[in-house]
């Protein structure tokens, strides 16, 4: 690749090696010191920030997540070393870091999303229409930063990245010193300081373009704010953030990507930090990258391999195909953790025979070489599934389901005949349970969703009818799940419990599928959509009212259940019960249990493909379970007498009520069914 075409990269490549000893010497002399928000702001990368941090500190620079060793060059960088003498301790990431877009391992549709969006919104510069900010979620290590630095580069468009500022940055400040006198407060200091710092940065690099360097084109005016790392504070308080946005979007010049990886178990980050409200009210574009394919991810590390091999004298051998897709499944379309693996089992006395995820059993190899074992007509989602149920690899990534995969498992249940003489033989009486094998595992499916394994059952519940076609195997399959709520009733046996009550859910239900039960009989039940468990809506309700009663009617002194379930009914018969407005409506709306309101067919929400389930809960209810909050047993309510919602006009409820309305002081009274006498107190 010639030197021209790769644009800014190359050119701020150079720059930056000439100017940085420059100030390098000059702050190590002088005694003078860096500010964060500078080095955010003057690094092009987090690689030159770090390395220029070093320079001054004499520290290490810190390691990037998931990278081995050293800090992270840049793109145009790597190139030029391609072929030429890189050491041999490179990380293969780095040195086969993506030059184009034909090499990226991302989806095209995603890539031409991505860019799309960024030529809209790069040309918009100068319009005045404020800044654009576009939100890049995906698991870790599928290519979103990758491709926004490929995207950059064809768009001759330079980078200005976020760092955070490590404490070691912070020594050097005067303000730090000050941190530690008694009167300031070092956690706030902190904290503040990198929101300040920031907030700065957002600031400098929306306002002030790049100094201009000879050999720089007008073009590299451009340019795009990237942060993939967040200021611990935002994690606390996501205010902050969101109003540091708003500022951002009246005033910003040029777009603002944020990067933020999925957890294991779900978006959780990025929807703390970028709630749909704020996307919708800062019209912050959302891209959703998918783990990187098999087949890509297997051409990308064929091609690594066979350059290094080729490089290496006969050093590395090229691992044979068995050991390369052994080791895709292992990283879990995280194209990072491949190529480290790879390079990793490439050592020469390491090599991938030997190699730690050439199978704690030895079966890899052995099972890849012979195919012909497998049994015919097994497609690919058998293949998947057996992959599904090989212990992981050590060195491999921890496999995860989504929770929409997961369900899919139970309810669709694949499985495989027998070979013939394999078949186990029930006695005749017991011929109706007679299945095919199983092509699933259901526990380390549950275990794969990072979910209990009774909220699992929630969503089961809520979903397996529509994969059933006959009443009676709905009724087997209810009476499995009535059993395993029984199982984990109990609570001094619940811990141990829960496990089985899983097991007999999800079994007893994939046993009960008699559509389901032979192999080459499966009905086709073609795509249902999933939803969410109703009773998530019902609890969330349930809760709320019992939090809004004990703090609009206090004073009564009543526990939530008696407030639900005797004041607030009796209240609701009176003609005139005299309350404030607010305690009227509350009233009114939980008081009663009108025909009118008896709800028709119930709107459910639908469960996405990358939903974690536990959306409307709180944290706090996924320890609890399910059946610690169910009506009517009232103990293990965990915001019952905590969190009390601040209501209108339930400052002082029943503060000045009639004498014909119940007192506070009759809350003994009440509890006595025959002092409720309705005469009494109903004027009619
Ligand atoms: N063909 C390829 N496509 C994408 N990335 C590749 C490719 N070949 C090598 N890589 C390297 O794989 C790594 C992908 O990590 P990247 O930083 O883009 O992931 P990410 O989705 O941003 O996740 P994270 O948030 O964890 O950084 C990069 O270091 C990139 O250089």
């Amino acid at each position: 690749m010639s030197k021209l075409s790769l644009g800014g990269k190359t050119s701020s490549g150079k720059l930056s090696s000439w100017v940085q000893p420059s100030f390098g010497d000059f702050f190590g002399g002088s005694g003078l010191n860096t500010l964060p928000s500078t080095k955010g702001l003057s690094g092009e990368s987090k690689s030159k920030a770090r390395s220029s941090s070093a320079d001054v500190g004499g520290k290490k620079p810190k390691k990037r997540k998931g990278e081995p060793q050293t800090s992270k060059p840049e793109p145009g960088v790597f190139s030029s070393r391609r072929g030429s003498e890189e050491n041999q301790d490179e990380p293969w990431v780095d040195v086969h870091a993506p030059q184009t877009q034909a090499e990226l391992a991302v989806h095209k549709k995603k890539v031409e999303e991505v860019e799309s969006w960024l030529r809209v919104h790069l040309d918009l510069k100068g319009t005045n229409k404020g800044g654009a900010v576009l939100l890049l979620t995906g698991p870790s290590g599928c290519g979103k930063t990758a491709t926004v630095r490929v995207l950059a580069k064809d768009a001759c468009c330079h980078i200005q990245e976020w760092t955070n500022p490590t404490t070691a940055e912070y020594r050097t400040d005067d303000s730090f010193r000050e941190s530690f006198d008694p009167a300031s407060r070092f956690n706030s200091f902190h904290s503040s300081s990198q929101t300040a710092a920031f907030q700065e940065f957002l600031l400098r690099a929306n306002k002030y373009s790049r100094l201009q360097m000879s050999g720089d084109d007008g073009a590299q005016e451009r340019k795009i704010i990237l942060v993939e790392d967040f200021p611990n504070q935002f994690y606390r308080q996501p205010g902050c953030l969101h109003d540091i946005l708003r500022r951002f979007v009246r005033t910003g010049r040029c777009p603002l990507v944020f990067i933020v990886s999925d957890s294991l178990s779900g978006d959780t980050s990025s929807r703390l930090l970028f709630p749909k409200d704020i996307q919708e009210e800062l019209s912050i574009h959302n891209i959703s990258f998918n783990p990187v394919a098999p087949t890509s991810m297997m051409k990308v590390l064929s091609r690594i391999a066979t350059v290094e091999a080729s490089k290496s004298a006969g050093r590395i051998s090229v691992p044979d195909k068995a050991a390369l897709e052994q080791l895709c499944s292992g990283s879990s379309g995280d194209i990072r953790s491949a190529i480290n693996s790879l390079q990793f089992s490439s050592f020469t006395d390491f090599s991938l025979e030997k190699s730690l995820w050439a199978s704690k059993k030895g079966k890899s190899s052995t099972s890849a070489a012979k195919p012909s074992a497998r049994p015919k007509g097994r497609g690919r989602s058998a293949k998947s599934t057996e992959v599904l149920e090989e212990s992981p690899a050590i060195g491999g990534k921890d496999a995860s389901l989504f929770l929409f995969r997961a369900l899919g498992k139970i309810l669709y249940c694949k499985r495989e005949s027998y070979e013939a003489g394999d078949v186990p033989k029930l006695p005749a009486h017991l011929s109706e349970h007679q299945r095919d094998k199983l092509l699933v595992d259901p526990e380390l499916v549950i275990e794969r969703s990072h979910m209990s394994g009774e909220f699992f059952n929630l969503y089961l519940h809520q979903n397996y009818v529509d994969f059933f076609s006959d009443v009676e195997d709905v009724a087997r399959a209810s009476e499995y799940l009535s059993d395993a709520d029984f199982l984990t009733a109990e609570w001094t046996s619940r811990s141990t419990m829960l496990e089985y009550g899983s097991s007999v859910a999800t079994r007893g239900l994939i046993h009960s599928n008699t559509a389901r039960a032979q192999a080459a009989h499966q009905s086709s039940v073609g795509f249902k959509p999933l939803h969410k468990p109703h009773w998530l809506h019902i609890n969330k309700t349930y809760r709320e009212n019992y939090l809004t009663a004990q703090s609009l009617f206090i004073s009564f002194c009543l526990t939530p259940v008696s407030l639900v379930t005797e004041l607030v009914p009796y209240l609701a018969k009176l003609s005139n019960p005299m309350r404030n407005q607010a305690q009227i409506t509350f009233i009114q709306d939980v008081g009663h249990l009108s025909l009118r309101r008896l709800p028709g067919r119930l709107k459910l929400e639908a469960l996405c493909d990358k939903d974690p389930g536990l959306l409307d809960l709180d944290s706090d209810h996924e320890e609890t379970g399910p059946q610690s909050t169910e009506p009517g047993t009232q103990t293990t309510l965990p915001g019952d007498t905590t969190a009390v919602p601040t209501l209108p006009n339930s400052q002082e409820p029943g503060g000045d009520l009639p004498a014909s309305q119940p007192q506070p002081t009759t809350a003994e009274a009440l509890l006595d069914e025959e002092d409720l006498l309705i005469e009494e107190y109903d004027s009619d």
